[in-house]
């Protein structure tokens, strides 16, 4: 068969930076054309097929990520990769949302450019799926996850983002508080890609100590250390064509998360003891519950990893904003942990209410643990509010537990609470008036609204 080379297309204002990666990539037997901004590559992109862009961010034509934007509007089928000099969350997000397919930052050393080129070329993109994800509607999406309970607002987001993920091949950061369902997410993501017949690998970061790192995700050679009696498979091999999930990544040690981008990078790793490097095909997906940003800027986790895995930031939304989510996943857990010798068939209006209300510090896990608790208490058919834990029982319960925690509570919680706490006293200010309580805040009544949405608070209730 007489294919013809691919085609790479690279935009970038600086020259030597052009002059070096063209030549680098047609002697790796590609066909480059350069050009210095975000216009002459449009041009380029209506004269000719291209096979993949490589586009840097901060050049002529594209302080708003034109070249982006267009790209992927009307040449979805061609991946593109960003490579940037200057990193930022929000270009990386924004560029995630577009649907790149790697996020690079300079300088790139050969070998990573040319495994995300040719890992690029060989995972075409979806094309059809990735154009029509925006006319997919919210039920389809939900169809299409059943094991993501949520209709709310930021879980219509969050199946979209998950939905177009699922398509690529890219390093995902999934962020937010315990128990809010960032393995659920990853493994959503797992079984809606192109590895779902292969493993998904839970690798939990806290359980490693370091001076085993290697061992246990590289594999090692007997007699490589004391009690190494024979040769071991590390954990990535056993996902090669799968997925490795990393959970509580901010846990891992410094010498460790250097080995990890290494191994990221590559996808090549020396066994501990052996002299052949393994190649694998993994895709990597990491979780937290802290904020890594503020960890890097801490200088407690490596810059290069952070940009590496957030190419893909998922944040996931705790279970008080998600609205009335908390119901139809209540409903979902009750049928989940029914006994068969006590069936439950469902809340009582009242606790239910105690549902909605309470703040779920511990988002979906402590739900399910409340609903098991009062499945057993429960003596009749139907889950009164008396059965629910006393923390959830209480009407202000929300107001206490959050009070109470508030020094323990994140940043984002605090900023939570303070929020609702403002808008509360306003409307008790100005009796309800949504106007006025809009005005004082400096918000569009429709903004006011929302938060007042966000918060499940009632103007009515001032008046
Ligand atoms: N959208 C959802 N629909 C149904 N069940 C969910 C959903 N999200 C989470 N769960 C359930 O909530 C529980 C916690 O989820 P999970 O372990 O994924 O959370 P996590 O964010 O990874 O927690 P941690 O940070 O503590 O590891 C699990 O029992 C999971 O099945």
């Amino acid at each position: 068969m007489n294919q013809r080379p691919a085609r790479i297309l690279i935009a970038d204002d600086e020259p030597l930076y052009r002059r070096t990666t063209g030549q680098l990539l047609c002697e790796a037997g590609y066909e480059c054309e350069c050009v210095e901004d975000a216009d002459k590559a449009i041009n380029a992109l209506q004269s000719k097929p291209f096979d993949l862009i490589l586009s840097d961010l901060n050049m002529p034509g594209n302080l708003k990520l034109e070249l982006l934007h267009e790209g992927r509007r009307n040449w979805s089928h061609v991946p593109l990769i960003v490579i940037t000099g200057v990193p930022s969350i929000p270009s990386a997000i924004e560029s995630v949302r577009l649907g790149i397919t790697d996020y690079l930052l300079k300088p790139v050393k050969y070998e990573d450019l040319i495994s995300s080129v040719r890992r690029a070329l060989s995972s075409p993109l979806r094309s059809a799926c990735q154009t029509d994800l925006d006319h997919v509607s919210a039920s389809e999406l939900s169809d299409r996850y059943p094991e993501l309970i949520g209709q709310s607002e930021p879980m219509q987001e969050l199946l979209k983002i998950v939905d177009r993920v699922a398509q690529s091949d890219t390093s995902v950061l999934i962020t937010g508080e315990s128990g809010t369902g960032k393995e659920v997410v990853a493994r959503a993501i797992h079984t809606h890609s192109r590895r779902a017949a292969n493993n998904f690998q839970v690798i939990d970061c806290t359980a490693i100590p370091e001076s085993l790192f290697e061992s246990v995700l590289f594999g090692h050679a007997k007699g490589s250390f004391t009690g190494a009696v024979k040769d071991q498979d590390g954990l990535l091999v056993q996902c090669d064509h799968g997925t490795a999930f990393f959970d509580e990544l901010g846990e891992l040690p410094a010498g460790s998360q250097a080995k990890l981008l290494r191994a990221i990078q590559e996808q090549t790793f020396t066994p501990v003891g052996k002299s052949t490097p393994v190649h694998v095909d993994t895709r990597f997906i990491c979780a937290t519950n802290r904020d890594l940003e503020a960890e890097v800027a801490a200088g407690r986790f490596r810059a290069d990893l952070f940009y590496r895995l957030g190419v893909i930031h998922i944040p996931m939304p705790p279970l008080r904003g998600r609205g009335d989510d908390v119901v139809l996943l209540a409903n979902h857990l009750l049928r989940q942990v029914q006994s068969a010798e006590k069936p439950k068939d469902r809340f009582s209006a009242e606790a239910l209410d105690c549902l909605k209300r309470y703040s779920w510090p511990g988002n979906i896990r402590e739900l399910r643990n409340a609903i098991e608790r009062s499945v057993v208490l429960a003596e009749s058919s139907v889950i009164e509010a008396t059965d629910l834990p006393p923390s959830v029982q209480k009407p202000n319960s929300k107001d206490a537990a959050a009070t109470h925690d508030l020094a323990d509570a994140s940043r984002e919680e605090a900023l939570d609470q303070a929020e609702q706490a403002y808008l509360k006293l306003l409307l008790k200010k100005h009796d309800g008036n949504v106007s006025q309580s809009a005005q004082q805040a400096g918000l569009s009544r429709q903004a006011m609204h929302s938060l007042l949405k966000k918060h499940r608070l009632d103007a009515d209730d001032y008046r």
